[in-house]
This record gives C-alpha cells, structure tokens and sequence, in this order.
C-alpha cells in the first residue's frame, strides 16, 4: 500500500490557510467536494507556504496577469541564446546527483540528453539529502517481450527458428550458408520473411546467404501447397523488387520537375508485368530513396539472434552419406547444390529409369526446388534448366513431372502420401495453437502427436497451413479498411490540410496510402480489396486525427464539474487530495477510471496522458482498463510525500520508487504498443530533492516519459523559491534532478521567465497548455504564442477535474478565448491562435521552433501519430456534421470548411460517429460499442 493510513473522518471545514498547525481537519470519504475540507499538512506546508498560498483577488484580474508575464515576444529578433551555464559562483546549488547503488544501465536514447548533462557544480543546499537518503535504483532485468511479429499478427504464429545446421570445413560463410541443406527452420524463416515481413525474394536471399531461386522456390512451393495465388493470403500488395526501387528512384533523380504520373507509366512501360502501381507506392520508394534506404532493409530484430549465432557457429560436419549407386564426389544428399555447380562436373548419368530415379532421389531438396523454380517461374527449359544446373535433361524431367503430379494430386508431397487430417485433428491443432501465445510449431506437432498416438506423424508444413488458414480467418475480419471522402489533418506547414475527395487505406494498424479518388481502380488492382472494403463518407462526413490529451487525471473525474472556488494550492488540499485517498479502494478505482476511458473516447481523445494516483494498485487499474478500452495513453502513478495530507501520501523515498518501479514493470508486462508509464512526480512543493533525483533516475533506467506541473499559479512559484532556494528557477529544480527530456511533458507552464523557456526547448520538454483549468481556478493565461514562437513543443490538456470539461473540443475552444482575451490586452500586432493552430495544437501539437526540426508531438510521438501521413497509425474520428440529433446545423451553402469550423466550435460527441486507435474501431456511435 502506497498510502499513508487512512483518511480522517472530521466534516468540519477550515480553509488550510487559516487553520494552523496540529489543526488537521479530515475529509470523508465519499463526496470530499460536499465535505470539503482543509489541509491536515499545514505543519509541514510553512509560513511562507501560507503566505503564498492565500488566493489571488479577483483584483488579480486579467490585465494584471497579462501584464505579469513576461511577454517580450522574439519575433523577428535573432535567435535567442542558450541558458547561461552554470558557475560556482551563483547561489547554492542542488543537491549532488545520486549516486547508484548499482550502475545504472546506459540511459535510453531519449533520456540520453538530459542525462549526459554534468551536474551542476554548485555546494549543496541545507537540505541536500545525503547519498544514502537517496533511493538507489537497482538494475533488474525486466520480463523478456514475447515475441511479435511486425505484421501485428499475433505473437503464436511465429516462432524463432533455431540456429542453422552448418557444416565445417568451409571457408566462405555464404558458401557454407548455401551449401548446407534448408533445415525446416530456415523453410519457416523464409515463409515468415516473405508473408509477414514482406520482404522480396531478393532481399531474403541476400539476408539469408542462399540463392535468391532457392528462396523463391520455397515460396512457390509453399504458395502451391497453401494454394495462394498471385497475391499472397493477406490480400497484400505486390512489393517492389529492390533492382525496381532503384529504377523508380533514379527516375525521379533524372529531371527536377519530374511528375509522378510520368515516373508511373515509365516504370509500367518497363514492367509491364506490374500491371498497377500506386502514387503512395512510388512516393515511399522515393522517399527510401532519398533517406539512403533501398537494399539497406535491415532483417527483422528477431532473427539477428539466431543468424548471428549461426555466424559464430562452428558444427561438426556430419560424415557424409553416401547412398548405394552413389559415386563419391557426386552430389549426394547432403552436398548442397551450389558445391556441385562450382566444384564438380556434371553427374555421370545412365538413361535407365532406374538411373534417373536414383539420380532424382539423390537430388538435394534445394536443388529440387531450384529445378521447380528455374522450371515454373522463370519460364526455363528442361534443357536450360539442365545445362545450368549441369544435370541430365531427364533428371530434371522427372523432377518436375513428379512435382506436377504431386501438386496436382492434393497434399502429396516429396515424401509420400500424407494422409489427410479429419476435421477434428485440424480443430484440434487449431485448439492447440491458440492455447499459448508463443507456441512453436514444433511444440504444437508434440502436444498433437501426444493426444493422437494413432497418428504417427504430421509435417510442419501441415500445421504452417492450418496455422495459415486460421490467420487468414482472423486476417479477413480486420483486412484493409478503405475509406472515401473528405480528409483533414495538420502538418507542419500548414495547421489545417483540407483533402476532399480521398481515398485511403488503413491496413492492421497503419494508414497505407492516401490518394485522390481517381486512383480508386488502380488501388483496388494493386491492394485486392473490393467495394465491401470501402466506407463511403457522406457530404456531412469527413474523417480527422484523433485528439490527443496531453494532461489529465484521472483520478479527479469524480470532481469533474464541480469545485471550482479555490485557487490551485487551496482546491488541492480541499478537494483534489481527499478525493484522490479514495483510491485505496480498487473497487471505486475501477469504477471512476472505467467511466473517464470511455468518456475521453466518446469525445474523440484517441490519446491521453494521465495521472492516476499515488496507490499502486489503482494505478495498475487504469493502465489494465485504458488497455482494455483500446485507448493510446501514458499512465502515471503520482508520486507526493511532503506538503499533503498524512492520508494521502507516500511515506518514504523508498516505498515510492520501489511502487513506482513495480508499476513501471506491471505496465510493461501488459506488453501493449498503446500503453505506457510515465514517471509522475506531482509538483516540486509536493516532492523533496531525494524524491525527485530518484525519479529522474528511475525514469531514465526505464526510458520512460515523465511529467508534471510547472509554473501554473504565482503564489506555487514563490512557494518552490522558497522550498528550493539554491535553484535558479522552478524550472532548473527540475532540471537539475534530470527530469527534463524529449519525453517530458510540463503542464501549465503560465508563469515561466525567459531562461525557463529557453531550458525547456533545449531539452525538448513539451508543454500541455491546460486554458479551462487556467481559467477555473484562475491560474493564469497561458501565452501559447509565447511558448510557440520560443520553439517549445505544445499541446492541449484538459487537466480534469482542474478544468471542468474532459473534452479536447472544450480545450480547443477554451484556447481560443484564452488567446483572444491576451490580444485584447496586448498591442495590435499580437497574433492571435486562430482555429485552424488549434485545432493542430489539439492533434498534432505544435512547435514553430527550427531547433527541433519537424513538427514534435508533445507526447514525443510524432513518428507514429498526430496526422493522416504513409505509415502512420490510424488513430482517427470519423465526424458526421449532419448525426440526428447533433447541436450542428449545416446550411445548402456550407463549404467543407464551414463544416470542420462548426465541429470545432459547436460540435460534441454526437458528431463523432466513429473512434479508431491503432486501425481498431473502438468506437462506433449506431453500435455504441466501447469494448
Ligand atoms: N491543475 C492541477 N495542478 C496541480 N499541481 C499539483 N497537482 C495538481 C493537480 O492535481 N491539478
């Protein structure tokens, strides 16, 4: 248990500022805002505490605060330099950096930044914790992932094949590669290679150190076996072959102003064999073109293991058979084809029938399978084939007659008839495949052969096929998604992009192309799909990113619209905490975090950032109902020791980071790409150094992201001076305990001189600009173009229940009245957010600054979210202008942009008619079907 004892019962309320020391009146647990109560902390908040914490005036209005911040905008003015560094000469400083117990790994990339930093070389202050107060974190290896494969395909159908057979004796590793026979594994891998990875036979060939003919027959052997045509059974396109890349590439290298459409029908005039070949397709190879990346796939993470192990490997080479009628030196079963063609003649053969059976017998399987492929896919003769392989015409014959028959004749194989499995044993497997998440097929056939003694075999491939089919089955529910009509999104140009008359396809998880509406037959060509695929949008429809919520608690949702009479520090101690101590109980965390995931949903919040509370079991609740729900989201455990109630806080360092990394680990168990931890230190004043220090630590061990509060009120600013007196700023308390990175998100951010604003851009901090909570307990107005225009990353949070609507739609609007009251207050030339900034603030994020480079998510995942870009994940909200019953009224002359403007501004839920994360529909308004 994280908490510190159970809450008091006394209902009686005074204000924690009035109330002294030893004076701790308790809330009730149950309705903490009909039963607000004050601080039972006061002791430890402090004289000064108190003195800032009295609320502001209303005569603290909102020209004074405007007035307050610090507004110099650098418009127009040179870059502004970078924060002074530190010297020994400035005030006391923070307390030296923790030192590890155990070496703490080498942090992750993200958190390399801010941990490269040096400490800063100041003396320590009075209160600097001593290096054994600081919580070490211990280095543990956490579970290791199941396996995956890229295709989303779940992890069962896959598994690692073990490392190669080799032969010694052989110098050149890729001879030794080709020269060894296929061992089944490397059938699997190269099955895996080319269906799940996509990868072109070339690429696997070339990965694989074989013959691009053997790969290629491998896949035509099993495609005839599996009876895939043409398309594979995913219904996949066609890749490019790695020669046909390049030729796309160099064609787009030939003139500037080369058009697409011409590079098309080029390529097409080049290989008419293609037959279609999507814009998306050509533009992603020219993009791979110019990052470098053609011919330089590298080969799927879970193979380097097993092959570089089968580099280092050295086996004994097993004594070679040599069969009756064999000649020594001729190739024999185990002689790869490859040996054969480069060190030995052609094999001396008589035209017996027997002789040419024994020859075909004697053939390696990999040279059966380049005589199949040389044979059927590349249109060679008999002759051809035999002079190349320097094999006797009737071998190779009768190689491929046997291959004729055995395909003709259902599921005979090289090694004889099998016997067709009933129903039953192929139910059966299909039973035992879906047992066990990571179940090999190896393990499949032995638990099978175990519950059927009467069957005294049954081949890999034979459950590679029921495996097959069975993910067809599944593949076919969740097959490309197409939609047609009217597309908007934000890109770094250009707040809002307004696509009318689209199409795009969404395959698994991710947006597959996107292209104008005449490129319909060709797609469908391309793609296989077919109009049952295709979701037609109305003239009131158009289809948007999803919204990301950069800061909410979750745990406040029970106060959500209420409460709103006192200013932060007060409305903490009064409502927030006691309301937070109910989450003790899971039964109520589950209830209260069940009821926000579905409510930010249902407002189109596809991604959230949330703060649960300090109880680690209520924690793990969320994060195992967010995963449930299928929403995209952080998930923190607050971390709070001093300045709150004895009921609601953690008790030690200790006990923090210890819950906090259980927490870290419990989440990634759940093993979700949508779901993770975020350390969470609640605010400065609520945190002392060894805390923080440790967290920064923990969050760096892990490659977490981290958030918090920074600068929201004026009197919490003067409370953190006083509380951190060798600190610059309330944004270097921070920085100094290695809590500011790319993956750190800072809410509020309102009362921030200039050097705190430059620190957090050169630490890539996002900032969650919170307008309701801003303006309900009357924190301040946050200047976003100030933030903006300094190169900070931001984004939008509702900061429920600080702010009373857990509706980005809420945020956005709620911005724009924040920015229009600033420009009533500031001169003539200050630039307002205009709806379409917003909107972008509440999808994609924005950071106008250079020094980042491209547009930055606040939640740092602008790589996989925030717009309708190629490979990106699908986290979209089909919104419907005209849904019955909607607050939207659509007019005969409205414009496709009067319609986003009215959603923006007037629309709600009922406009959302359907809500997909990660491809998933998880939302769908007819079915209303949160799952
Ligand atoms: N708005 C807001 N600010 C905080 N600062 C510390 N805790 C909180 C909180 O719960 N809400």
């Amino acid at each position: 248990m994280s908490s510190g004892g159970e809450p008091p019962t006394s209902q009686a309320f005074t204000p924690f500022w009035i109330a002294g020391p030893g004076s701790p009146t308790a809330p009730v647990v149950g309705n903490p805002v009909a039963n607000p109560v004050p601080t039972s902390d006061l002791g430890t908040l402090g004289a000064a505490g108190v003195a800032n914490a009295v609320p502001p005036t209303m005569s603290q209005d909102i020209t004074t605060m405007a007035n307050a911040v610090p507004h110099d905008d650098f418009n127009g003015l040179p870059e502004p330099p970078p924060p002074p560094p530190q010297t020994q000469d400035q005030q006391p400083g923070p307390p030296d950096p923790p030192t590890l117990v155990e070496a703490a790994p080498p942090p992750p990339p993200a958190a390399q930044e801010a941990t490269s930093l040096e400490p800063p070389q100041v003396s320590a202050p009075p209160s600097a914790p001593t290096p054994a107060e600081v919580v070490a974190v211990v280095e543990q290896p956490g579970p290791a992932p199941a396996p995956t494969c890229s295709s989303g395909a779940p992890a069962k159908f896959f598994h690692t094949p073990s490392a190669p057979e080799v032969k010694e004796g052989v110098v050149e590793k890729k001879v030794k590669v080709q020269r060894r026979r296929l061992s089944p594994s490397h059938r699997e891998m190269i099955i895996d290679l080319v269906f799940n990875e996509k990868k072109t036979s070339r690429e696997v060939a070339r990965y694989m150190g074989l013959p691009q003919s053997t790969v290629m027959s491998v896949v035509q052997v099993f495609k005839k076996e599996h009876r895939i045509h043409k398309k594979t059974a995913t219904g996949r396109k066609r890749r490019l072959t790695t020669a046909q890349e390049f030729q796309l590439f160099e064609m787009s290298q030939e003139r500037d102003n080369i058009s697409v459409d011409e590079i098309r029908t080029r390529f097409l005039q080049q290989f008419p064999e293609f037959g279609h070949i999507s814009k998306t397709t050509i533009y992603r190879t020219l993009e791979r073109g110019k990052k470098g990346l053609i011919g330089m796939d590298p080969p799927p993470e879970r193979y380097l293991e097993p092959i570089e192990r089968f580099w280092g490997f050295k086996k004994k080479m097993k004594p070679k058979k040599v069969g009756a009628g064999e000649q020594p030196g001729n190739h024999s079963l185990l002689e790869p084809s490859v040996s054969i063609m480069e060190e030995t003649g052609p094999i001396e053969t008589g035209n017996s029938e027997k002789d040419i059976s024994r020859q075909r017998r004697s053939l390696s399987i990999a040279e059966r399978e380049m005589i199949i492929s040389l044979f059927f896919n590349e249109n060679r003769t008999i002759r051809e084939v035999a002079d190349f392989m320097h094999l006797a015409k009737s071998t190779v014959s009768s190689v491929v007659q046997v291959f004729k028959k055995e395909h003709r004749i259902q599921r005979k194989t090289s090694t004889g008839r099998k016997k067709k499995l009933s129903d039953e044993h192929e139910q059966m497997i299909m039973d035992i495949l879906s047992q066990k998440e990571d179940i090999t097929i190896e393990e499949t056939r032995n638990r099978f052969l175990s519950l059927n003694p009467e069957v005294p075999n049954i081949s890999k491939s034979t459950i590679y096929r029921i495996m097959e089919n069975c993910q067809s089955k599944l593949r076919a529910r969740s097959d490309m998604e197409v939609f047609v009509g009217a597309f908007v999104h934000s890109t770094e140009e250009n707040p809002i992009v307004i696509l009318p008359g689209m199409v795009m396809g969404v395959l698994n998880t991710k947006i597959e192309f996107m292209e104008s509406i005449e490129e319909l037959d060709h797609l469908k060509a391309e793609y296989g799909f077919t109009d049952s695929n295709i979701h037609y949008m109305t003239p009131g429809q158009f289809m948007m990113p999803g919204l990301v919520d950069t800061h909410i608690h979750a745990s406040q949702f029970p106060n959500n619209g209420v409460a709103m009479d006192l200013p932060l520090l007060e409305w903490l101690q009064t409502y927030t905490f006691p309301t937070e101590a109910n989450f003790s109980d899971t039964l109520f965390a589950r209830e209260v975090y069940s009821k926000v995931v579905e409510r930010l949903l249902r407002n189109g919040t596809t991604t959230a950032a949330y703060f649960g509370t300090i109880h680690l079991e209520g924690s793990k609740i969320l994060a195992d109902v967010v995963h449930d729900k299928g929403q995209r989201a952080l998930i923190g455990k607050v971390n709070m020791m001093r300045n709150c109630p004895e009921y609601y806080r953690e008790l030690s360092v200790q006990e923090s980071i210890r819950d906090t990394e259980e927490f870290i680990r419990y989440v990634k168990t759940i093993q979700s790409p949508l779901v993770h931890p975020v350390v969470t230190p609640r605010f400065a004043p609520t945190c002392p150094e060894d805390q923080l220090a440790s967290l920064g630590q923990l969050a760096a061990k892990y490659g977490c992201h981290i958030q918090s509060h920074l600068g929201e009120t004026q009197p919490e600013c003067n409370w953190v001076k006083e509380l951190f007196p060798w600190a610059k700023s309330y944004t270097d308390v921070y920085d100094s305990m290695r809590l500011l990175s790319e993956k750190s998100v800072m809410a509020h951010c309102i009362w921030l001189g200039d050097e705190e604003i430059y620190t957090l851009r050169e630490r890539g901090v996002g900032v969650s600009h919170c307008p309701n909570s801003n303006l309900s307990i009357r924190s301040g107005l946050c200047d976003v173009r100030r933030l903006i225009s300094h190169g900070l990353k931001v984004g939008l949070g509702t900061d429920c229940s600080g702010g009373y609507s857990a509706s980005m739609l809420d945020a956005i609007r709620q911005s724009l009245q924040v920015s229009n009251v600033l420009a009533l207050e500031r001169d003539q030339d200050y630039q307002r957010l205009t709806y379409k900034e917003a909107f972008r603030l509440a999808t994609l994020g924005g950071a106008k600054g250079r020094t980042l480079g491209v547009n930055q998510l606040v939640l740092n995942m602008e790589d996989r979210i925030g717009n309708f870009e190629i490979d990106k994940e699908f986290d979209a909200l089909l919104i419907d202008v005209t849904a019955p019953g909607s607050a939207i009224d659509i007019f005969s002359k409205d414009t496709i942009e009067d319609k986003i403007q009215k959603f923006i501004y007037t629309g709600d839920d009922r406009n959302i008619a359907r809500v997909y994360v990660a491809g998933h529909r998880i939302l769908d308004l007819h079915n209303r079907n949160i799952h």
